[in-house]
């Protein structure tokens, strides 16, 4: 078992997005009980009612597990109004301490982005389908279109560019398409035009869709990034320190190659790796001969290279190509087609390795605190 200060080392990665600085410079490191093969680490909240203790649970339990340990327990207390005060100080904080109400991504269980590397493998389809069949399972899901320069995810969910409503607490509302809650940089532009954000604009941009978007509690936030590396990934490996990256590929050796570089770059901003799906993997006739259009082997080879499960093979259909141009997710109008089964199969491989929060049975059992649990998804903590 690893000792105490190995573990409190680990915890350095766990990071409080609001206050954005980690949980042992915090001092919100209340206990660690190392047992013969279990941990459990206790964490100091600023409020009983925090939000972010969903983040925590999943943020230490990896930090923890990096060690090799396998059981892990997450507790929670609060910090007395002293060392809440202590803390204010420290941080020289004039104002009070967050408490976790405005963050909007504190109820989002799993935050996913699907990136690429090249352009053009399916990365957006790929998205909407994953999220339409992620639902079909029964999960609350978001997609946030981070594409901002190619951004497609509108259009084929059907969407126009009309803009979101603000709520009365001037959050912006997503927008909802086949049960899906979507943003989108394409709603706040005029259509067709070309967003030219670079560095900064960019950083501001995706910092107000991930801060000021009225998510709500989700099981899934899947975000379609830009094909490529660099800027947006290393916002959101910033902003997301809970983000994992999902790769899709197409099967072809050239495709596989530069997925890997996206891999890697995810990696050096630290944004977990997921899996891998492989796109147009094939193309089969009505007669039933099959065409290997773009190759074999590439996802599975990434997979191997990467040591992450590949989630599936999708085939090229032209259905899938045709409901995406029609604004409809082809899982949900043709869950039989052979690429719908293999984005539904993906998405059960994606629910398994993802694996859903359990509440703290303590927390059901306080009197007077809201608990919001989803059934049959029990995958949500308990909200302020
Ligand atoms: N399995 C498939 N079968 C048939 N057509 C597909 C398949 N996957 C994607 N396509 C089509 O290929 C084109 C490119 O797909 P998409 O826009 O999703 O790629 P992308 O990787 O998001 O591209 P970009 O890099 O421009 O964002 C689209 O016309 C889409 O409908």
């Amino acid at each position: 078992m690893p000792t105490r200060e190995e573990i409190l080392k680990a915890l350095e990665s766990v990071i409080d997005p609001e206050i954005r600085k980690n949980v042992v410079e915090l001092g919100m490191v209340r206990e660690i009980a190392i047992g013969e093969d279990r941990v459990d680490v206790t964490i100091s909240l600023t409020t009983g009612g925090c939000p972010l203790r969903n983040h925590f649970v999943v943020a230490v339990r990896k930090a923890v597990r990096a060690l090799g340990v396998e059981e892990i327990g997450v507790e929670f207390d609060v910090l007395s109004p002293e060392e809440k005060a202590a803390l204010q100080q420290r941080l020289g904080m004039k104002s009070g301490l967050p408490d976790g109400s405005k963050a909007s991504l504190a109820q989002v269980t799993n935050v996913i982005c699907v990136g690429s590397g090249k352009g053009g493998v399916g990365k957006s389809t790929l998205t909407v389908n994953l999220a339409a069949a992620l639902a079909a399972e029964g999960k609350s899901v978001g997609v946030l279109d981070a594409d901002v320069w190619g951004y497609s995810i509108p259009r084929m969910l059907g969407l126009g560019s009309e803009r979101p409503p603000v709520s009365a607490e001037r959050k912006i509302l997503p927008l909802e398409a086949h049960g899906l809650k979507v943003m989108s940089i394409g709603f706040f532009v005029a259509e067709d035009s070309a967003v030219v954000w670079r560095g900064p604009m960019l950083h501001k941009a995706l910092t107000q869709f991930l801060e000021d978007v009225d998510w709500g509690a989700l099981d899934y936030l899947l975000i379609d990034l830009p094909p490529g590396t660099g800027d947006v990934s290393m916002t959101l490996a910033q902003l997301l320190p809970q983000a994992r990256f999902l790769l899709v590929t197409t099967p072809q050796a050239t495709a596989q190659k530069v997925a890997r570089r996206a891999a890697e770059m995810a990696t050096k901003v630290n944004l977990d790796l997921l899996g891998v799906i492989e796109n147009m993997s094939g193309f089969t006739t009505p007669g039933g001969e099959r065409f290997a259009i773009f190759g074999e082997g590439g996802g599975q080879q990434l997979a191997r290279e990467l040591d992450l499960p590949l989630f599936g093979k999708v085939p090229l259909t032209m259905p899938l190509r045709e409901q995406a141009d029609a604004g409809e997710p082809l899982v949900a109008t043709d869950p039989d087609d052979p690429a719908s089964q293999a984005v539904r199969q993906a998405a059960r491989g994606l629910i398994a390795a993802t694996p859903t929060v359990e509440l703290p049975p303590i927390l059901q059992e306080l009197p007077g605190l809201p608990v919001m649990q989803h059934e049959p998804k029990g995958a949500t903590l308990p909200m302020a």
